[in-house]
């Protein structure tokens, strides 16, 4: 559940984002709306995202639903000049459709490995790249990319995820040193296993599954999408964060660290 945010931080301002039909992207969508703005959901599916649309109207603002395939290079241009024709402005851009699923690399056919990376890596490159072109010209904007901690230290099962999160890592910090002078912000945000329509079903299919997972988090918990929503709107928010670029926001109740927490009880951790 989101409340209006009292800092009215998007008011006036516009954002995409990408999957906001579930999940973390809805949360980040009514979020945005909530804090005053105005917000398109682009995905496959139209139903989830006409559903985030009347949920995000509810905080008084304007909802658009944008149905587009972040493969297809030509629609998603189409997309997002269809936004700036439509609303004016695009102001914010967050690119957090994905696929995944579990598989061993050397079972992945080439195209299970090609419909990732397609989605993640290729997907949000050509939605960057339509917007920069209308934030470039206004001279501001921000970027926002949702990618995972195995994008830096990686997970067996998960090749074509983790290199793809790690081209959108190497991407965003590129992209924010090239725009760094001409108002435009890059940056990414590192959720921790959240239980999503995607996810739980993809990832941790089972309740052994699910607890290895769990146990891997030092905070004992699932990040909730709303969690990860406030920090989202935190590096969207050009008056809180106009100073960062290039960099990662984990919110993973430090997840990504597991590996190198000492569990001894001992150590204050078991
Ligand atoms: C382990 C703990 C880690 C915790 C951190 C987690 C971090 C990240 C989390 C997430 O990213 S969660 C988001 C998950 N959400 C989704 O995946 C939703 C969207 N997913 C999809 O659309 C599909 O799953 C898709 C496969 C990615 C794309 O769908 P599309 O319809 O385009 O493709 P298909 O034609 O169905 O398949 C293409 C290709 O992929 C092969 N494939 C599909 N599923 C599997 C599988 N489970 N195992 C192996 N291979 C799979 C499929 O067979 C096709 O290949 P070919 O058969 O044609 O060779
Ligand atoms: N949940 C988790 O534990 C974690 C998630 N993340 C990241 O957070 C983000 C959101 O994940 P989550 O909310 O769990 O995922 P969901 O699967 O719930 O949502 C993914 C969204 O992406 C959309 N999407 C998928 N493929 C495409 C495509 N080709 N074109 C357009 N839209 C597409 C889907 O809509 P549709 O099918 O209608 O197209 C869906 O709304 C992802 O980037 C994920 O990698 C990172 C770490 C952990």
């Amino acid at each position: 559940m989101i409340d209006r945010s009292p800092l009215a931080e998007f008011t006036g301002q516009v954002a995409l984002i990408t999957g906001g039909g579930s999940g973390i992207g809805r949360a980040i969508a009514l979020r945005y709306a909530a804090g005053g703005g105005d917000v398109v959901v682009l995905g496959r599916r139209r139903e989830p995202l006409e559903e985030t649309a009347r949920m995000a109207e509810k905080f008084g603002g304007r909802a658009e639903v944008v149905t587009c395939d972040v493969r297809d290079p030509e629609a998603v241009t189409a997309a997002v000049n269809g936004v700036v024709g439509d609303l004016g402005r695009l102001d914010a851009l967050v690119n957090n459709a994905a696929g995944n699923f579990i598989s061993k690399a050397e079972e992945l056919s080439p195209n299970g490995w090609r419909a990732v990376v397609d989605i993640v890596l290729n997907g949000s490159f050509y939605c960057t790249r339509a917007a920069a072109q209308h934030m470039l010209a206004a001279g501001r904007g921000s970027i926002l990319n949702v990618i995972a901690s195995y994008a830096w230290h990686g997970h067996p099962g998960t090749v074509h995820s983790a290199a793809a999160k790690g081209g959108v890592l190497a991407m965003t910090r590129t992209l924010a040193a090239e725009w760094g002078g001409r108002g435009v912000r890059v940056n990414c945000i590192s959720p921790g296993p959240t239980e999503t329509e995607g996810a739980g079903a993809a990832l941790w299919p089972t309740d052994e599954a699910r607890d290895r997972v769990l146990g891997s988090v030092p905070a004992g918990r699932f990040t909730t999408p709303e969690e990860v929503a406030e920090s989202a709107a935190f590096l969207l928010d050009a008056r809180r964060a106009g100073y960062v670029t290039g960099d990662v926001l984990s919110v993973d109740g430090g997840q990504w660290l597991g590996k190198a927490v000492y569990t001894d009880p001992r150590a204050g951790r078991s």
